[in-house]
């Protein structure tokens, strides 16, 4: 029987409850796990399997999930950051859930705590105050094709695709993906792609929402370096005022009108008459240019 390695900390996805002050140190983008991806086997270029669990793809796969864990709790605390860039390996954004490994978790109770797991772990990134790019380089598909709607943002090489495969493997998307999906293209859209298993090129994606931009390269480094910049344009600024942002449009989206309200409210009081602030209006800025 496949070892229960994936049961997530918390028995249930964290509520989104008003969050702590953002930070005020100086930011940077990062990649998420530059050159790897968390979720693909070793020969896609992801993460190696811990050594003990070689031979045993359901450990390796855990192993794998846990370390995706591990990167989003670090990033929750990167009090300075401002961005993140989340890509793949070898011209692979990920191939979604080991299916090695799927074997041998074949029953409802193993879907349901792999599942858990995930929703926690991509319901944690999402929240972050950083605001995240997908940098989808060759293929998104399955858990793969989910991860990239845990971002704000995705950007696509003209050679990339993202595909979610489920229906064809006889499940739904369900790291939160459907839920995510729904909320960047709506409900129509999101019934198309999912149930048509959809092959969805830049061009496509682009069309329904589900990508912000078709970068110029398909070239792993230069379409990294497209995206650095792509992303720079939101991410300059105070971090501080940055992580602001993303933490109320967080709120503006999972809370209730009342909570989003006061999330406002305690935001902007860690802003109103802060450093950014009092040396904008010292400056007496124009936005006239
Ligand atoms: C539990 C469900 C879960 C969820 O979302 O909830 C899932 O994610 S289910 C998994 C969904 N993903 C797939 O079904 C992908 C299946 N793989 C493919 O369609 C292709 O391999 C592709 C399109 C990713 C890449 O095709 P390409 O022609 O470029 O290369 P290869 O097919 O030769 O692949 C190279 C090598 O990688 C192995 N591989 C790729 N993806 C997986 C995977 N998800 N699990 C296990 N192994 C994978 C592939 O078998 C090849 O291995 P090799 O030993 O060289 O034959």
């Amino acid at each position: 029987m496949a070892e229960r390695a994936l049961v997530p900390p918390s028995e249930s996805v964290p509520r989104l409850t008003r969050p702590p002050s953002p930070a005020a140190d100086v930011g940077a983008s990062a990649a998420l796990s530059e050159k790897q991806s968390p979720l693909l086997p070793s020969q896609q270029g992801g993460v190696q399997p811990d050594h003990q669990n070689e031979g045993n793809p359901a450990t390796s796969q855990g192993v794998m999930m846990l370390q995706l864990l591990e990167r989003v709790i670090e990033l929750e605390n990167w009090k300075e950051g401002k961005g993140l860039i989340v890509c793949g390996a070898k011209n692979t954004f990920c191939s979604g859930s080991d299916l090695n490994a799927v074997k041998g978790l074949g029953t409802s109770q193993d879907g349901v705590e792999l599942c858990m797991f995930m929703q926690n772990t991509l319901t944690r990134f999402m929240r972050l105050p950083l605001i995240s790019v997908a940098l989808i380089q060759g293929r998104a598909m399955g858990g793969g094709a989910e991860l990239t709607t845990a971002c704000n943002f995705r950007l696509m090489t003209p050679s990339s695709e993202i595909r979610f495969v489920h229906k064809e493997m006889g499940i739904i998307p369900s790291w939160g993906g459907t839920a995510r999906l729904t909320e960047i293209i709506g409900s129509r859209q999101t019934l198309k792609v999912l149930s048509g298993a959809l092959k969805l090129d830049p061009t496509v994606a682009l069309k329904i929402g589900i990508a912000d931009e078709i970068l110029q390269s398909s070239d792993e480094d230069q379409s990294l370096q497209e995206a650095q910049r792509w992303l720079q344009q939101f991410i300059s600024g105070p971090p501080e005022v940055i992580r602001a942002l993303k933490t109320v449009v967080s709120s503006g989206k999972e809370l209730a009108l009342e909570e989003a309200l006061e999330t406002e409210r305690d935001v902007l009081s860690t802003l109103w008459g802060g450093p950014a602030n009092l040396q904008a209006i010292a400056k007496q800025i124009k936005f006239n240019k």
